[in-house]
């Protein structure tokens, strides 16, 4: 089952400043201009992981879109609607793909009940599209990867799914409560970060479909 979360103003890692820019990029050129990438949230999945139905309404400020980004193995999305009753239409999420959920849609039901294979060489060829350009040196994380990191990295990916949604929590004028819950772990995302912005991670957990 989904738990939802709750974000904090003293506890957090930078978001990588090249996330930041790119969801900034890719919501204005979906007509969404001013939209600030507050928090991350990667989903890490094997090829026996789902994700169960849940709607996204942890953000203090909903009215603006939540960005998706998939790579590695393909995933069954199920897109309901403001009802958990309401019947879902089901879609594919391929390594590359991107979605964005805004409008209405930002509150809707969703789900990820099954991880399938990528289409045959898909996987490897989105990987170094995507992900190359992403450590790339002209990347903030540019030269953090060694070639054995980066031979590691491919290999997790040739049999797992990982998702990264990237969402703007706070509407105009809205603060964060401090919260004394622990420091959260540290990871890559600290490099290149974006001081006042977060990542939170979270473990997929089995489905409740
Ligand atoms: O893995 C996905 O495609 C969906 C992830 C998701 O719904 C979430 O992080 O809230
Ligand atoms: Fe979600």
């Amino acid at each position: 089952m989904f738990h939802s979360q709750t974000y904090s103003a003293n506890h957090h890692t930078p978001l990588p400043a090249d996330l930041h820019l790119l969801s900034v990029q890719i919501t204005a050129a979906c007509g969404f201009p001013g939209f600030s990438a507050q928090a991350g949230i990667l989903n890490y999945y094997r090829h026996d992981s789902s994700l169960g139905i849940h709607v996204d309404e942890s953000e203090l400020d909903h009215s603006r879109p939540l960005l998706s980004f998939s790579f590695g193995q393909s995933a069954i999305f199920l897109l309901g609607g403001v009802r958990r009753e309401d019947p879902p239409t089901a879609m594919y999420m391929h390594s590359g793909d991107v979605m964005v959920m805004s409008g209405q849609s930002r509150l809707f039901y969703h789900a990820v009940p099954r991880i399938i294979p990528g289409p045959q060489g898909q996987t490897a060829l989105a990987m170094e599209g995507c992900c190359m350009a992403f450590f790339s040196q002209d990347s903030t994380l540019g030269g953090v990867l060694s070639e054995e990191d980066w031979a590691l990295c491919t290999r997790y990916i040739q049999s797992s799914r990982l998702n990264v949604t990237v969402r703007q929590v706070l509407g105009p004028g809205q603060r964060l409560p401090e919260t004394p819950s622990p420091p959260q772990k540290t990871d890559a995302s600290q490099v290149g970060g974006v001081p006042g912005q977060t990542s939170q991670w979270r473990k997929e957990e089995e489905s409740s479909l």
